[in-house]
């Protein structure tokens, strides 16, 4: 079972990850890429690498914009799993 941190931990932890926020609960970055294109190849990549790790987000994309949140549903609220994914998040962004 995986367990959600304590906020002293998130706050923590987010430190490490500048541009990622704690909105509604929930590890939040919005994503700007040049076009449309770009964005939905920044989703296409990292739904491959969220089905890959069982732990998915919930996005929002309009046209350049792709606002991503990151909860853990098993936790009921953030765990280890959700700074991964930010993480790797990251690296896909240009
Ligand atoms: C049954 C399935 O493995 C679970 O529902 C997985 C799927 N993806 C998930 N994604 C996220 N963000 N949190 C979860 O707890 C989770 N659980």
């Amino acid at each position: 079972m995986v367990e959600k941190l304590s906020d002293t931990d998130i706050h923590a932890r987010l430190r490490d990850l500048p541009g990622w926020s704690l909105q509604d609960g929930k590890l939040t970055r919005e994503f700007h890429f040049a076009n449309f294109v770009d964005a939905f190849g920044f989703m296409t990549r990292a739904a491959m690498v969220a089905e890959k790790s069982n732990h998915h987000p919930e996005w929002f994309n309009v046209y350049n914009k792709v606002k991503v949140q990151l909860t853990t549903h098993e936790a009921k609220g953030i765990s280890e799993r959700d700074f991964a994914l930010a993480a790797t998040m990251d690296e896909l962004a240009p």
